[in-house]
């Protein structure tokens, strides 16, 4: 049974997780879902599970401020969707959508039936007030050496006063780089994170997120992070993170 469950989950994590049509991800998400028969029973009856379209939390809404737009139109503009047809421009970066619960608009599946019955939700996107916490999007460039998220702050993560909590910060910084090395190896957990704080982040505004792959070794990724303003002139945090890519039987052990 673990290992069913194991595989189902990692087909979800797969869907939910990395960015639709985009030919090497589909690869790479593909080698995970068809190993066997059953395996590929389930991948065709996945689209008929997925009851309603989950709402995709790194869209813009009314809350995104002027320096966070104007960041995702520079992303947007540089990603795979909008270049399509035109003039290399040597960068290609695709937008990751993000959701607060994967499997939450599945039906179905007794194995999955027991995991629905949870209430969890992923930590960052568990508040729907727009802009009152969390409001990023992030964006990995198609080599996946490079990740760069943007990062609005809400009032519900003050730290000291009018600024972002430290907690807060470390929450974001874990996100892309854990993100970021699961997209060269899922699944991953964070090993290790080595974070400074250099100059705090005021309340309502909005960074730049950016991390870069160090080294890969073995199982281990190391990845390191810069928080910045939005034009990069002050740097706000640094870390390092080591990653280790697990078996999903890890996430299943009590
Ligand atoms: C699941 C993700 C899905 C993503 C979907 C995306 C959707 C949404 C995106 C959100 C993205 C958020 C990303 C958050 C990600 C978390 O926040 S994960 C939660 C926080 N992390 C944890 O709870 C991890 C707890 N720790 C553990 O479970 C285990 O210690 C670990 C880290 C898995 C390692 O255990 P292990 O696999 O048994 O490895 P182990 O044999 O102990 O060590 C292997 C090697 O690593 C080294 N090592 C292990 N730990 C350390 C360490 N702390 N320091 C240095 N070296 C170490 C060992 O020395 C050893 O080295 P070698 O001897 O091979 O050279």
């Amino acid at each position: 049974m673990t290992r069913s469950v194991g595989r189902i989950f990692s087909g979800f994590r797969c869907f939910g997780s990395l960015p639709f049509g985009n030919p090497p991800l589909k690869t790479q998400c593909s080698s995970v879902l068809f190993r066997t028969t059953s395996e590929r029973t389930l991948m065709h009856a996945l689209p008929k599970i997925f009851g309603r379209k989950p709402r995709d939390f790194s869209l813009p809404n009314s809350s995104w401020g002027k320096e966070m737009m104007q960041l995702y139109n520079h992303y947007n503009r540089l990603s795979k969707e909008t270049t399509e047809g035109q003039e290399d421009h040597g960068e290609q970066w695709t937008r990751l959508p993000s959701y607060n619960r994967t499997l939450k608009y599945a039906t179905g599946g007794v194995y999955l039936s027991k995991i629905i019955q949870s209430k969890a939700r992923l930590f960052t996107r568990n508040i729907r007030d727009p802009g009152a916490s969390f409001e990023y999007v992030i964006f990995f460039r198609q080599d996946k050496l490079k990740c760069a998220c943007i990062f609005q702050a809400g009032h519900l993560l003050e730290g000291a006063p009018g600024h972002v909590h430290g907690g807060a910060i470390a929450t974001m910084i874990d996100t892309i780089t854990g993100t970021h090395a699961s997209l060269l190896s899922a699944p991953v957990m964070t090993a290790n994170l080595n974070i400074n704080y250099r100059s705090p982040i005021p309340l309502g505004s909005t960074v730049l997120i950016e991390s870069i792959l160090d080294k890969e070794d073995g199982r281990k990724r190391y990845i390191s992070c810069r928080v910045t303003s939005t034009d990069g002139s002050k740097l706000h945090t640094e870390a390092t993170g080591l990653f280790l890519s697990i078996s999903v039987s890890h996430l299943l052990k009590r």
